[in-house]
């Protein structure tokens, strides 16, 4: 497969993708990812693990934010558009190519991406939440890939995802294995999820397709 930036996705995954947001606004996809861009972004994982890169993860938009680590107990990485490492910025590039596919196939306003790689120790958790802040519409889509290799179900650290967005987390769901290659898509305002507590140390990479930003005003 052509590593080249904006071949990270073929555009068939891009259709696939796009359908999945369409209807049913989440979709489930093992192996989307090339072993290539899979081992460039283990490496890169890697490099800014061992760079002590990463920081706590914390919770709520902006200066709001604050480290809660009984909700979250990440360590993140934020993707900087300057970060010298080639596969950073392929990522992000990849990134925008599918915002510009969705506003072309679903006229989705779509114009900005962010996004972090995360660690979580052994242990580690995400309690269920929905991704949009409550102050600001601007993540519209949320898209994970997974870097685990040879994941086992009695590793733990399972993405469960509550696949009624009026059930929320009363609703069914699905259980998401993080092996490396996976990635999930969903749309960020409708799907509750949660990260289920690992056995071993769980790696991915988690970012949004965002909207225009749109502070709501009063409070929420
Ligand atoms: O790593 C995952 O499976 C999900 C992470 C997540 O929900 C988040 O960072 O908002
Ligand atoms: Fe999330």
């Amino acid at each position: 497969m052509n590593d080249q930036p904006s071949t990270i996705f073929a555009d068939s995954s891009l259709d696939e993708l796009a359908a999945s947001v369409a209807e049913p606004g989440f979709g489930i996809f093992p192996k989307l990812l090339s072993a290539n861009i899979q081992n460039d972004l283990i490496k890169l994982m890697t490099d800014k693990v061992q760079s002590d890169s990463l920081v706590q993860a914390g919770v709520g938009a902006g200066h709001e934010m604050k480290v809660r680590a009984e909700i979250r107990n990440d360590s993140i990485y934020w993707f900087d558009p300057d970060d010298p490492a080639p596969m950073a910025n392929k990522w992000i590039v990849a990134m925008d190519g599918i915002c510009q596919h969705f506003r072309q196939h679903l006229f989705l306003s779509l114009w900005s991406y962010e996004g972090h790689l995360a660690r979580y120790p052994a242990g580690g958790f995400y309690k269920a939440h929905l991704d949009r802040h409550a102050k600001t519409l601007a993540r519209e889509i949320t898209v994970i890939a997974y870097l685990n290799e040879d994941w086992l179900a009695s590793d733990g650290g399972q993405l469960r995802l509550y696949t009624d967005s009026n059930l929320g987390i009363n609703g069914p769901f699905i259980d998401v294995l993080p092996e490396a290659g996976t990635v999930v898509i969903f749309r960020s305002a409708d799907f509750w999820h949660e990260v289920k507590p690992a056995k071993r140390a769980r790696l991915s990479l988690t970012g949004w397709l965002r909207g225009r930003e749109e502070p709501l005003t009063g409070g929420i």
